[in-house]
C-alpha cells in the first residue's frame, strides 16, 4: 500500500523505524488541490520541479513529480510541545498505551503495545500538514487546529471528537470601553455605522482561514484582517485592531486586556480530538486495525472517566424487589443497564439465610451525591464508590461511524 507524497516533502529520509524504502510513481492530479496547506505544498515541489528541470538541462534524468512512500509502520502525530503534548501522552497511558520516548528532544517514538505504529512528534499545525501530504496517518490535536489548518479537506476524519482534553473556544473579542461599551452582539457589532469599505472593522487573529469564513457566513461585509504569532489581546489598545478573534479558555487574558466576548460571536467549540488520514485508512495495511485498537482502549477509558462505581447494600425480600426500588429513584432509574444485584448470605444459628442484597451501580461523577442520597432514601447502607478505569461496549459506535463514512 502506498501514500503519494511531494519529493521534497520526504522529510525522514531513513528513519529506524521504517523498513521499505521509497517508490517511484506519478503524481495524482488530486494531490494538489484547493488548500492552502496544499497550495504550500505544490508551490516547494513547483520551485524543487524547476531546479530538476535545470539539472535535466544539463544531463541528469527528468524527475518524477511525486514520490510514493511504501512503509509498514503506521504514523501517529502527538503535539511536540505546548498545552496539549502531555495531555496527549497522559491520556495514552491512560488507555495503557506507553510512549516510550527516550528524551524530550528525540521526536520518534514508540509504543510497545501498538508494534506497527510509530509516533511522530510535530507541532500541532504541522500534524494536520503532515495528514494531508500523507506523511502522517493519524494525529491528535485541538479542534481549532485541525479546522484552521485542514479547512474542510475530506481527506481528514475526526476519528473521536471529544477526547476530554484542551477544552476551549474560538471567540470574537470586542474592548468593554469606548464605542463599544454598548456593544453586546455580533449582530450590534456589524450594525455600528463606523464600519464602511474605507473603514472596515479591523479584526487580529492567528485564525485567518475561520476568521473571514465566519464573518462570510454572518454576513459581515465591512471587515479586515491582520494577524499575528500572538498576544493579540492587546491589538485593541495598541490600536491596531478594533476586534480580535482568538481563543479562550479561563477568560483571564481577556479580562486582563479590558475585553469581552459577545453573543454570536464563537466560532468554534474546541477540545483535543483524534484524527486520521483517509486515503491512509484505505490504502494503508493495517491502519484501519490500529484506529480500531485506539479508538476501543480510548473510549473504553473516555467513557469509564465520567463514572464511578457504586455498591450498596439493600435489605429486601427479592432482587426483583429490591431493583424496582432502586429504579424508583429519579438519579437512579435513567441507568443505561442494571443495577446489578446479587444476594448476600448471612449464617444464623446454623442457618444461611438472604436478608441483603448487594447492588452495583455506575452513576455519573457529577450525580454522585444525589445518587447516594437517592440510594439511601430506599434503604441502601454501607455505600462503597471507587474510579472505574474502563468500559468496554460490545462494539464502538464510532467504530461504526467510522466505516460507514469510509463506505466500508
Ligand atoms: N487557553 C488556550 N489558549 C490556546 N490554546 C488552547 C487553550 N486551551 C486549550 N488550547 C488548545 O491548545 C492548542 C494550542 O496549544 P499550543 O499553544 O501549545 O499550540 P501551538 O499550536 O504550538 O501554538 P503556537 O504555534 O502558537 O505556539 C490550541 O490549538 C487549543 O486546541
Ligand atoms: O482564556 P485564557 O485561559 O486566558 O487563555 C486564552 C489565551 O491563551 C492563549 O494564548 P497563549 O497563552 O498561547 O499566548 P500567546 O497568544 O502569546 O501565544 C490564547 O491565544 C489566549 O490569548
Ligand atoms: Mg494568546
Amino acid at each position: 500500500m502506498s501514500i503519494l507524497l511531494p519529493t521534497n516533502l520526504q522529510q525522514y529520509p531513513s528513519p529506524s523505524l521504517s523498513t521499505s524504502p521509497p517508490l517511484l510513481s506519478p503524481s495524482p492530479s488530486s494531490a494538489f488541490s484547493f488548500l492552502g496547506t496544499r497550495r504550500r505544498c505544490l508551490r516547494f515541489v513547483t520551485s524543487s520541479v524547476a531546479s530538476l528541470q535545470s539539472s535535466v538541462a544539463i544531463g541528469s534524468a527528468p524527475a518524477p513529480a511525486a514520490v510514493v512512500v511504501e512503509r509498514d509502520q503506521i504514523r501517529l502525530g502527538l503535539p511536540s510541545k505546548g498545552r496539549m503534548a502531555a495531555d496527549a501522552i497522559d491520556l495514552l497511558k491512560d488507555c495503557q498505551l506507553f510512549v516510550k520516548q527516550v528524551n524530550p528532544r528525540q521526536y520518534v517514538a514508540q509504543i510497545p503495545q501498538l508494534p506497527n505504529t510509530e509516533v511522530w512528534f510535530q507541532r500541532p499545525k504541522d500534524i494536520v500538514r503532515k495528514l494531508l501530504s500523507g506523511d502522517l496517518d493519524l494525529g491528535i490535536v485541538g479542534l481549532d487546529t485541525l479546522s484552521e489548518y485542514g479547512q474542510g479537506d475530506e481527506d481528514l476524519i475526526v476519528v473521536h471528537e471529544a477526547l476530554n482534553f484542551g477544552d476551549c473556544h474560538l471567540s470574537i473579542a470586542i474592548p468593554n470601553y469606548g464605542i463599544f461599551e454598548n456593544i453586546n452582539s455580533l449582530k450590534e457589532l456589524a450594525e455600528m455605522p463606523q464600519w464602511s469599505e474605507e473603514r472596515p472593522l479591523r479584526v487580529a487573529t492567528g485564525f485567518t482561514y475561520l476568521g473571514p469564513k465566519f464573518m462570510k457566513e454572518n454576513g459581515i461585509k465591512h471587515v479586515a484582517f491582520s494577524t499575528a504569532d500572538g498576544a493579540l489581546e492587546a491589538a485593541p489598545a495598541m490600536g491596531i485592531a478594533d476586534a480580535i478573534l482568538d481563543l479562550v479558555s479561563s477568560g483571564t487574558t481577556l479580562k486582563e486586556n479590558n475585553l469581552k466576548e459577545i453573543e454570536g460571536g464563537v466560532v468554534l467549540e474546541s477540545q483535543a480530538v483524534l484524527v486520521a488520514s483517509r486515503r491512509a485508512l484505505t490504502d494503508r495495511k493495517g491502519a484501519l486495525n490500529t484506529v480500531h485498537e485506539i479508538l476501543e482502549r480510548l473510549e473504553a477509558h473516555l467513557k469509564a472517566d465520567g463514572q464511578f462505581t457504586v455498591v450498596a447494600n439493600m435489605r429486601g425480600n427479592s432482587a426483583e424487589e429490591v431493583a424496582e426500588r432502586v429504579l424508583s429513584q429519579p438519579s437512579l432509574s435513567g441507568l443505561q443497564q442494571g443495577p446489578t444485584i446479587s444476594p448476600v448470605y448471612c449464617k444464623q444459628d446454623g442457618k444461611v439465610s438472604i436478608d441483603y442484597y448487594a447492588i452495583v451501580i455506575c452513576v455519573p461523577k457529577k450525580a454522585l451525591y444525589e445518587s447516594v442520597k437517592q440510594l439511601r432514601a430506599v434503604g441502601g447502607s454501607g455505600v462503597l464508590v471507587s474510579p472505574l478505569t474502563y468500559i468496554f461496549d460490545e462494539d464502538t459506535p464510532r467504530w461504526g461511524q467510522l466505516l460507514t463514512n469510509l463506505k466500508l
